[in-house]
């Protein structure tokens, strides 16, 4: 689900949010690794907000998305239990793209709301920086341009087609059929400006994830507003000192 559209007040608000912190978008393909990326970088006590888990949140039974969704697409899509059949609901916008404009119209709003607010509280936290687990970052233009960095989790076409066949159980010819439905990735990795090359085994993987870690934790991107913030305070309580000095005698 692409997260575009980010002219949006509450992108705009994260945005200026951001300078304090900097924002990290981290994409991939279908099973090119992005999970045990992210893993690696929880274990070294990153912060990773995952657009997924958002997504499925805001579509929980009874939330305002959820209750949209069944107004405009009939009970039909939902499973005995009341919850949302999200794979019904994906093979009904798949070939329906008016469809699909009007779920993400009704999705993307409370997940953006959900992002910005994990964003802020990881800032109040203290984080310097946030990655941004997010499935379709580098379809959508609008929502890169909010990031410090952009991370692409690649793997090679080949190795792709065999781990999404181990993993899911696929036919090859149903794996190709998925995997066409998505920018390959290799049109992805001029978009990126740091590569995992997830190709090999999963100590080449950690190295390079490691890598990526040094250079996020080295990063200075959020220095010179922090800067800005200490100068600007220290100078307006100078301020206020000077001016109750001068009126309290
Ligand atoms: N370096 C590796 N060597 C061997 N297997 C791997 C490696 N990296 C990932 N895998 C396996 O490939 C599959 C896909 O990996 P993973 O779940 O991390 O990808 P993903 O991009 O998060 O997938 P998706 O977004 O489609 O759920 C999993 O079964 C995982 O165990």
């Amino acid at each position: 689900m692409s997260l575009s559209n980010t002219d949006n007040p509450v992108f705009q608000l994260a945005r200026s949010a951001n300078p304090a912190m900097f924002l990290v978008g981290l994409s991939g393909g279908i099973a090119s690794g992005k999970s045990t990326v992210v893993s690696i970088l929880r274990e070294m006590g990153c912060a990773v907000i995952d657009a997924d888990v958002l997504a499925r949140q805001v579509v929980q039974r009874g939330t305002p998305a959820y209750n949209q969704i069944v107004y405009h697409f009939g009970e039909e899509v939902l499973l005995q239990n009341g919850e949302l059949d999200r794979e019904k609901l994906g093979s009904i916008i798949f070939s329906d793209p008016e469809k699909r404009g009007l779920l993400n119209s009704i999705t993307h709003p409370p997940i953006r709301r959900g992002m910005l607010r994990e964003t802020l509280w990881y800032f109040f936290l203290g984080y310097r920086y946030v990655i941004l687990d997010i499935p379709l970052l580098f379809e959508s233009r609008n929502t890169t341009r909010y990031m410090k960095h952009t991370v692409l989790v690649y793997c090679d076409p080949q190795t792709q087609v065999e781990r999404l066949i181990r993993r899911s159980g696929l036919s090859r010819d149903d794996t190709m059929k998925r995997l066409a439905s998505q920018l390959p990735l290799d049109s992805k990795l001029p978009l990126a400006d740091h590569v995992i090359n997830n190709s090999g085994d999963r100590d080449s993987t950690r190295r390079q994830v490691l890598q990526l870690y040094a250079r996020l934790e080295t990063s200075l991107s959020y220095l010179p507003v922090r800067v800005a913030a200490v100068t600007l305070t220290t100078g307006l309580l100078a301020l206020m000192w000077t001016l109750f000095r001068r009126f309290w005698h």
